[in-house]
């Protein structure tokens, strides 16, 4: 199996604060990968490490087995604010990224997904909406037929329908080139129909990472009748609980053998996996204590 990403005990920190620590990760060749977490969990420092704009601190990252700077013709990149010459048309924005990119670009390809999102060609992208100089950056990003794509938060200034057209636009991406994606999102429903691969990051660790159909194979929703400690039959771990004064609703990973009958087993959802993990890591809010307030 390729690994397009992986991360070997990985750290960055600014100052005295790791923004990332012991980071364990592998993003297997032509998955879409979604990156998520709260607000400040390290996201965005794992993409610039991944990129080469930044050096780790502690550990390692490789692309394709190398170091990322020596891969960068191989890997697009869009920053979380689409950071784009503003006073430049789309149009000659995919031109220069022509005369930047000379190895590999598919002008052809960047000028037919922007004129059917409707993007003018003729006017700075400075006086476009957010969302379109989104679609303009992930275009620019395509034409260079990146095998490794990195996405930062792209589609938070989309429309729902942009958001979906974007997100099928990188399905037909990766069938196609078999690009890998890796790319950091709040937007979990969004995420569910279109990633295969997860990664949870809570205060600069990872907290939960693998394909997403085994996660969601081994994790189950269980409603029974009020639980205490006592371990259950078929149950690894309980992931998250919560009670009401007769019954008991578990977010569980699955142990060896059938879960006791007692119990009614529900298919999690990416939402709920992602929701109870960070749930899980979250008992002493950091922000709270620093700020003096009683947690
Ligand atoms: N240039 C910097 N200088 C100092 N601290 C930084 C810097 N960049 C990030 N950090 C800190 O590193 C941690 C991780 O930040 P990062 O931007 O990677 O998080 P994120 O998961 O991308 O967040 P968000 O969802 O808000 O974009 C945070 O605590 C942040 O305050």
């Amino acid at each position: 199996m390729e690994l397009a990403v992986q991360a070997r005990a990985l750290g960055k920190r600014y100052g005295r604060t790791w923004a990332l620590q012991d980071c364990e990760l592998e993003v297997p060749a032509g998955r879409i990968a979604a990156l998520v977490g709260p607000n400040g969990a390290g996201k965005t420092t794992l993409l610039h490490l991944a990129v080469g704009l930044l050096r780790p601190d502690a550990g390692e990252v490789r692309v394709f087995g190398r170091d990322p700077r020596s891969v960068l013709p191989d890997v697009g990149f869009v920053a979380q604010d689409t950071p784009l010459y503003r006073d430049f048309t789309a149009a000659e924005l995919v031109t220069m990224g022509g005369k930047l990119n000379r190895r590999r670009w598919d002008a052809a390809l960047a000028r037919e997904r922007l004129a059917r999102l409707g993007i003018p060609p003729d006017q700075p992208v400075g006086k476009l909406s957010g969302g379109q100089r989104a679609q303009v950056a992930l275009a620019l990003a395509l034409a260079k037929r990146p095998r490794l794509l990195l996405l930062d938060e792209p589609i938070a200034s989309l429309d729902p329908l942009a958001r979906r057209e974007f997100m099928q636009a990188l399905m037909g991406a990766v069938a196609e080139s078999e690009t890998t994606v890796l790319l950091s999102s709040h937007l979990l429903a969004d995420l569910e129909r279109s990633c295969d691969h997860l990664i949870v990051l809570q205060q600069s660790r990872v907290q939960l990472a693998g394909a997403v159909d085994e996660l969601l194979e081994t994790h189950r929703t269980l409603v029974g009748p009020r639980a205490g400690s006592e371990s259950i039959a078929g149950v690894a771990k309980v992931v998250r609980a919560s009670h009401t004064e007769r019954q008991s609703t578990l977010l569980v990973r699955r142990g060896d053998g059938p879960i006791d009958p007692l119990w009614t087993e529900h298919e999690v959802t990416l939402e709920d996996l992602v929701l109870a993990h960070l749930a899980e890591a979250t008992e002493t809010p950091v922000a709270a204590t620093s700020w003096g307030v009683p947690a």
